[in-house]
C-alpha cells in the first residue's frame, strides 16, 4: 500500500509529473508513434496541427480589388493633370475641373469586365463596389464621397472630383485604395504551423488561401481513461436511490465532464470495478485498456488507494501490470494518497508509455488532484513542445519541456474572514474570488482579489467545490508547520485559478516561473519578485511559558507583512539558548543553513521578556552584525524607533538589518516587543530593500 511511500511536497509532484509527461513525448518523438489524422471541420478548433501548411499562389486577395466603393483611375492621367494645374494662377486652379468619363461599372463578384466605351478619349474611370475586381491598367480607387456624378446629354456619366478634394487627389499615389494580390497573405506564407494549436482565425486563413478545411491533418488527442473502484459504487447516471452502504458513482461524471473542459484530451468512460474482481482480472482490464484496440494514453483510477484491506489499485498497477511509482503520497489536503505511476511496455521492439493517476476516491480530492496534476500534464501532452528551441539529448528536452509546461495562473487574494489552518498538512483550500480594480502606484490598472472559503472543505463534500473560483495554497498550520494557527481576515495567499485568465500563450503560466517551482527549486537568482518569501527565527533564553508565544510571533508577522506586501511565511526555526556561546554557533548556522534556503527576507525576533533577557537581546545583535557584509543602519534605527513608539522597552534592544553575504536573503531583526510596529515600519519597502541590497 503506498501510504508507506514519502509524502512529497506538491510542487516535487508536479515537477515529476511534468518530466515523465516530457519523457513520454520525447519518445514519440523519437518513433514512429506521433499519430495524426483528419478531422470533421467543425472539430478542428482546440486540435493541434500535425504539420505546416502554406498559403498556395497567389495568396490572398488573388484579384486586385477595391477597398472602397469608388472609381479606378490611372494615376499618370492624375500626374499628368497636376502638371497643368501646378502651372495655373491660383485663381485658375480654383475653377479647374478634374473629370472623367465613367466608361464602366464593376461590381464586387463580377467575374469579367463588362463592354465599355473604350473609343473615349481622355481621363477615363470605372465605378467600383468595394471587393470589386480593379481592372489592369487602373492603379488608384478614388472614394465617392470625394466624387459627383453627372450625366451628360449623350447619356455617358462624368465624374467630377469635388472641389475642395482636388488638390489631394492630383496626388494620389499608386495603390491607393487597392488592396493588391497577396497583399493580406502572401503566397507561401505559412497560414497554420505544426504544433500551433486550431483556432477560429486559422479556418478563416485556410478558408481564405484555398487550403480545405478537411484536408487539415491533426496530431491525435491524448485519450484519457476515467475508471471508478469500489464495492460500494452503483452507476446512478438516471438517479434513484441506493441501498444501503452503497453509493452513486459521483467520481466518474465528474471527472469526465471536468477533463472535458480542458479542451486537451478525450475522455474515455471505463465504467467501475469493483474491489472484489480482484487484482488479476482488474489489471486484466486496464491493460487491454491502455494496449489494447483503441487504448487510452493515460488512465485516472479512483479510490482503492489508500490503507484498507480492499485498497488495491497499487498492486493492480505494480505487480499486475509492472508499473513504477513515482510518488505514491502527496502532502496536501485533500489528496493525500495520490500515486503517480508509469507503464513502460515493449511491444514489438518498441517502448509505448502510459501514464497513470491513482486517485484517492473522495470525490473532492479526485477533482483537485485531476486540476492540480493531470490538467498540466495533458496540456503538455496536447500541445507538445516547440522542438526547434532544444537540443536533440533527453535531458535537455525533458528539461526544457518541464520547465516550460502551462500551468495554473496564480493571483494573490485576501481572505475575507478567518480559516483554521489544517495542523498536519497545507491545505488546498476552495475558495470563490471577488475581483477589484486597484490603480498602482505607477497609475497602472491592477486588480484585487477577494477570497471566500467555500465551507466545510471535507474531501466528500462535492458542495465545496461549487462556485470555487480556485485553490488558495494555505500553509500548514501549527507549531510544526508555519507556527500560527489561524490565517486570518485580510491575510493574503496565493490562489491558483481553475480556468485560466489569459488569452495569449505569452502570458500563460510555465511550470519555471510558478510558486511551486521556486518551492521545490528556491535558488535566490531565479525567483520572481512579486510574492516575497520569509523566514522567520526566534531566538530565546527558555522554552516559552506560554505555549501559543512562538505562535503569536509567527500570526503578529505574517499579519503585519500581509498588510503591506505580498509575502508569507515559508521557513521558520526556533532557537532556545542557554548561554552565548550556544547562540553564537547556532543562529549564523541557521540563518546560513537549508532551513533558510531560498527566502528572501530573515526576521530574527529575540524573546527578550523581561529586563533580564536584554544582555541576549544585545547579544543576537552582536551576533548577527558579526556576519553581516552589507548593512542598512538608518533603516535598522527606523525599525527601533518604530517599535518602540508601541513598546517602550523596545527602545532598548539594538535592531540590525543588512545582508549576510552576496545574494543572501536580507536579514532583520527586531525583538518580541513592539513586534507589530518593527515589521510594519519595514514591510512597506521589503521589496526596494531587497533590491537594493541583494546584488
Ligand atoms: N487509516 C487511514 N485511512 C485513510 C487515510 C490514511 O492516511 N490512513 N487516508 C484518508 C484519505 S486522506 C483519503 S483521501 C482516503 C482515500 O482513500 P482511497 O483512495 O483508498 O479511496 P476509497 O477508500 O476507495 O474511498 C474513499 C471515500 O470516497 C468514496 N468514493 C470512492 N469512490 C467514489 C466514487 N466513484 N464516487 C463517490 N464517492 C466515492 C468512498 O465511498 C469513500 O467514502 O482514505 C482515507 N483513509
Ligand atoms: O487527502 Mo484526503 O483527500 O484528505 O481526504
Amino acid at each position: 500500500m503506498s501510504n508507506s511511500m514519502p509524502m512529497v511536497p506538491v510542487s516535487e509532484a508536479i515537477e515529476m509529473v511534468l518530466r515523465e509527461t516530457a519523457k513520454l513525448l520525447w519518445s514519440r518523438s523519437t518513433s514512429s508513434e506521433e499519430s495524426s489524422s483528419s478531422c470533421v471541420p467543425s472539430n478542428l478548433v482546440g486540435r493541434i496541427s500535425a504539420t505546416d501548411i502554406k498559403a498556395p499562389s497567389p495568396g490572398y486577395p488573388n484579384h486586385n480589388s477595391s477597398i472602397m466603393d469608388g472609381y479606378a483611375v490611372k494615376t499618370c492621367d492624375l500626374i499628368r493633370a497636376l502638371g497643368d494645374y501646378n502651372s495655373m494662377s491660383e485663381r485658375d486652379q480654383q475653377e479647374f475641373v478634374l473629370d472623367f468619363t465613367v466608361i464602366a461599372k464593376i461590381f464586387a463578384g463580377d467575374e469579367t469586365i463588362p463592354s465599355h466605351h473604350s473609343e473615349i478619349n481622355g481621363r477615363k474611370a470605372i465605378y467600383l463596389t468595394t471587393g470589386a475586381v480593379v481592372p489592369d491598367g487602373y492603379d488608384a480607387v478614388i472614394p465617392v464621397e470625394e466624387t459627383i456624378l453627372l450625366e451628360r446629354a449623350d447619356g455617358i456619366s462624368n465624374m467630377q472630383i469635388v472641389r475642395t478634394k482636388v488638390q489631394s487627389v492630383l496626388n494620389t499615389k499608386p495603390w491607393t485604395w487597392i488592396r493588391t494580390i497577396g497583399c493580406d497573405v502572401p503566397a507561401d506564407s505559412i497560414v497554420l504551423s505544426r504544433g500551433e494549436l486550431i483556432c477560429p482565425v486559422h479556418l478563416a486563413l485556410l478558408t481564405q488561401v484555398g487550403v480545405s478545411l478537411q484536408h487539415v491533418r491533426v496530431k491525435d488527442i491524448v485519450r484519457v481513461g476515467v475508471l471508478s473502484t469500489g464495492n460500494e459504487l452503483i452507476a446512478n447516471a438516471l438517479g434513484g436511490y441506493t441501498t444501503n452502504g452503497k453509493i452513486p458513482d459521483a467520481n466518474r461524471p465528474l471527472l469526465l465532464a471536468q477533463l472535458s473542459t480542458y479542451h486537451n484530451c478525450e475522455a474515455v468512460d471505463l465504467g467501475i470495478v469493483s474491489d472484489d474482481e480482484g487484482r488479476d482480472n482488474i489489471s486484466t482490464k486496464l491493460e487491454d485498456a491502455l494496449f489494447g484496440e483503441g487504448s487510452v494514453d493515460v488512465i485516472i483510477t479512483t479510490g482503492g488507494i489508500s490503507m484498507g484491506e480492499k485498497d488495491i489499485m497499487e498492486q493492480v498497477f505494480v505487480e499486475g501490470m509492472g508499473g513504477k511509482i513515482h510518488f505514491g503520497r502527496m502532502n496536501m489536503k485533500p489528496g493525500k494518497p495520490t500515486t503517480f505511476i508509469t507503464i513502460d511496455k515493449s511491444i514489438n521492439g518498441q517502448t509505448h508509455r502510459k501514464l497513470v493517476f491513482a486517485l484517492p476516491g473522495n470525490p473532492v480530492s479526485a477533482s483537485v488532484c485531476t486540476e492540480l496534476l493531470v490538467r498540466p500534464c495533458l496540456d503538455l501532452l496536447h500541445h507538445g513542445v516547440d522542438v526547434n528551441s532544444i537540443s536533440d539529448d533527453i535531458d535537455s528536452f525533458v528539461q526544457f519541456a518541464s520547465e516550460n509546461a502551462i500551468v495554473h495562473e496564480e493571483v494573490i487574494a485576501t481572505l475575507e474572514s478567518d480559516i483554521v489552518l489544517d495542523k498536519g498538512r497545507p491545505e488546498y483550500h476552495r475558495v470563490s474570488l471577488e475581483r477589484t480594480p486597484v490603480v498602482s502606484q505607477h497609475g497602472t490598472q491592477q486588480y484585487a482579489y477577494q477570497a471566500t472559503s467555500t465551507g466545510v472543505q471535507r474531501s466528500s463534500r462535492v458542495l465545496s467545490l461549487r462556485n470555487a473560483d480556485g485553490l488558495m495554497m494555505l500553509p500548514r498550520g501549527g507549531p510544526l508547520g508555519c507556527g500560527y494557527d489561524v490565517a486570518e481576515k485580510g491575510m493574503s495567499y496565493p490562489v491558483l485559478l481553475f480556468s485560466s485568465l489569459s488569452v495569449s500563450n505569452l502570458t500563460k503560466p510555465r511550470f519555471k516561473d510558478s510558486l511551486h517551482c521556486k518551492m521545490s527549486t528556491a535558488a535566490p537568482d531565479n525567483k520572481k519578485d512579486d510574492a516575497i518569501q520569509v523566514g522567520l527565527i526566534i531566538c530565546s533564553t527558555e522554552e516559552p511559558q506560554d505555549e501559543n508565544a512562538e505562535s503569536k510571533i509567527c500570526t503578529t508577522v505574517a499579519r503585519t507583512l500581509n498588510k503591506h506586501c505580498r509575502a508569507s511565511i515559508l521557513r521558520k526555526a526556533t532557537i532556545i539558548f542557554n548561554d552565548n556561546n550556544a547562540l553564537t554557533q547556532q543562529l549564523p548556522d541557521t540563518v546560513n543553513g537549508t532551513a533558510m534556503e531560498g527566502v528572501d527576507i530573515i526576521f530574527v525576533v529575540g524573546c527578550i521578556g523581561n529586563i533580564a533577557g536584554f544582555s541576549s537581546g544585545l547579544e543576537i545583535s552582536h551576533v548577527l552584525r558579526s556576519i553581516m557584509l552589507k548593512k542598512a543602519n538608518a533603516l535598522a534605527l527606523q525599525v527601533r524607533q518604530a517599535a518602540a513608539s508601541q513598546d517602550g522597552l523596545a527602545a532598548l534592544f539594538e535592531n540590525v538589518v543588512g545582508t549576510v553575504r552576496k545574494g543572501s536573503a536580507v536579514l532583520i531583526s527586531c525583538s518580541d516587543k513592539g513586534l507589530e510596529g518593527a515589521v510594519g515600519s519595514i514591510s512597506g519597502s521589503i521589496r526596494h530593500l531587497r533590491s537594493v541590497l541583494v546584488q
